[in-house]
């Protein structure tokens, strides 16, 4: 198993032509490009969670029928001081490390309680942003690493808080049909209050900026203050509906003060950020329009939720789908010292992913009785029910067990939609299925190989489809099985069946998230 999650991999920049099996319709012309931990020992020292390894980049890139696939290691200023100095030198999220005294980037990683945050590590391992025309690995840092979609070579360096006040952004954000950017981060203690930020990245400048980067126009949307000054919430992603943005203020916190002396501590991040079951999960719907968050509290019980799937509205009531865990156990069990010998011994989760629908009502009787289910909504069994002092609690309907890295149609984000594509997990970390789930029915379709280790699902449209499911799965492929070459598998959305495989002799990394830019997205200046 270590061989899989903690093995360093080879970066491979040069294109290497993928053998292809199947026939590739002509029309999947573009990159699919990918993001995840590839390296976790440098020199004598090594990381000690997955989430913690060096981004490599990786593309497929379809032309003319053809694949061919790359790799680069992302070139942030945490890889290259670490390859400088020969061992760890940049803390992680599961790793705290010391810097070498000759260096001072990251020196600042001992900022005094005044100045309570940390200068963060630049390594974006998480996943893709497109902003315009720019392409930018991202992570959960304020820094964002902009990179060439095609050679994968590093560019700048951008950080976040120099256009907005943030310590801490999502690497999931939304783009709305235009390609405009909504994000969100959190700014801790930044003049005695500590508030969870949405910000729109426009996805255009003025003509005369025309070199200038999109960041620059940056605009704060509006900010929501946090529950507690010390403890905001941690999250991975938020959701959007037409009107509303939504944001799930969960219990798994982040201890600012934990964080200022971690350092001195020898503690890792990780080690900061903490489940409380007592409390409760605030469920906050802000208006796009008048940027006010909801009057009526709402809540749910305790949870810990990475991915929102989708969102949206109807008859009155925003209705969104997350996959959430009953406890923050994910996080321990990507310790690289649980993914190594025997897996599913060290590795049971004590809680699976579900993939849960809240449904919220939008306006409602105020003259209604305490205890009625605000929910009208014949499709779902979740409700939320009114309470003595007018707040509302919510109670999900589960869709669905045992999925992870959900995707949709993003034609759908935000709307009504029906299909969900995700990796099938169980009691272990490792994916063995991608599955499609049709939320109005619950019927799933699967695909699964022996010794195959999916990736995150990414779906691609016909052009000019007319149903939702009308296009193409991609997911690369890891194999367990040393015989049997990692390849990219391209399904038919509709049908599940495979529609071609593209094997390439490398040692595939698992990744974590990404994108696919169709051709008429690229640059033809990159060309
Ligand atoms: C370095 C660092 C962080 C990194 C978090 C990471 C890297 C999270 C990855 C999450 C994933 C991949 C979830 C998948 O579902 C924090 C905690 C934001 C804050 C402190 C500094
Ligand atoms: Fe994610």
């Amino acid at each position: 198993m270590d061989v899989i999650f903690g093995r360093n991999k080879e970066e491979h920049p040069d294109p290497i032509k993928a053998e292809v099996k199947g026939e590739l319709p002509s029309w999947l012309q573009g990159i699919l490009l990918r993001n995840g931990p590839g390296m976790h020992t440098v020199g004598e020292t090594q990381y000690n969670h997955w989430f913690d390894g060096l981004a490599l980049v990786h593309s497929f890139t379809f032309k003319n029928g053809e694949v061919s696939y790359r790799s680069k290691y992302l070139r942030s200023d945490t890889y290259n001081c670490n390859i400088e100095a020969n061992r760890i030198v940049v803390s992680e999220f599961g790793t705290m490390a010391y810097p070498d005294p000759c260096k001072n980037i990251f020196a600042k990683a001992f900022c005094y309680l005044s100045h309570t945050i940390p200068e963060f590590t630049d390594n974006c391992l998480i996943n893709i942003m497109k902003t315009g025309e720019d392409f930018y690995a991202t992570s959960e840092t304020n820094f964002i690493r902009k990179i060439d979609p095609l050679t994968l070579e590093t560019l700048e360096k951008v950080d976040y808080s120099k256009y907005v006040t943030v310590n801490l952004a999502t690497s999931h954000p939304h783009y709305d049909s235009a390609g405009n950017i909504l994000n969100m981060g959190t700014s801790i203690v930044d003049k005695g209050k500590t508030k969870y930020v949405i910000f729109k990245i426009p996805s255009s400048v003025p003509e005369k900026e025309k070199k200038k980067s999109c960041l620059k126009h940056l605009e704060v949307v509006c900010s929501i203050p946090s529950h507690s000054l010390l403890h905001p919430s941690y999250y991975h992603s938020f959701g959007v509906t037409e009107n509303y943005i939504i944001f799930i203020e969960q219990p798994f916190k982040l201890d600012i003060l934990k964080m200022a002396t971690a350092y001195f501590r020898g503690v890792n991040w990780a080690s900061c950020l903490s489940f409380h079951k007592e409390d409760k999960t605030w469920i906050h719907l802000i208006d796009k329009k008048t940027k006010k968050d909801a009057t009526t509290k709402i809540y749910t019980d305790a949870m810990v939720l990475f991915h929102h799937v989708n969102a949206y509205e109807e008859d009155g009531h925003v209705v969104f789908d997350v996959i959430s865990y009953s406890d923050n156990s994910l996080y321990q069990m990507f310790y690289l010292k649980n993914l190594t010998e025997d897996l599913t011994e060290n590795t049971k989760l004590t809680s699976i992913p579900a993939c849960k629908r809240f449904v919220v009502p939008l306006g409602f009787d105020k003259d209604a009785e305490v205890g009625t289910n605000l929910v009208k909504l014949p499709s779902t069994t979740a409700t939320a029910v009114k309470e003595k002092e007018g707040s509302i609690y919510c109670q999900p309907e589960t869709l669905c067990e045992g999925i992870e890295l959900p995707r949709i149609n993003y034609d759908y984000n935000g709307k009504k939609y029906r299909y969900i594509y995700a990796t099938e997990v169980q009691w272990s970390p490792v994916p063995t299925k991608i599955a499609k789930l049709d939320v109005l029915t619950k019927e799933k379709l699967s695909w699964e190989e022996e010794h195959c280790w999916p990736a995150e699902p990414v779906f691609v449209p016909r052009p000019d489809s007319k149903d939702e499911d009308d296009g193409l799965i991609l997911s690369s492929i890891v194999t367990s099985d040393p015989k049997k070459p990692p390849f990219l598998l391209i399904l038919d959305a509709k049908t599940f069946m495979e529609t071609a495989r593209a094997s390439v002799n490398v040692d595939l990394h698992l990744d974590l998230h990404g994108i696919f830019i169709p051709e008429k997205d690229l640059n033809p200046e990159h060309e």
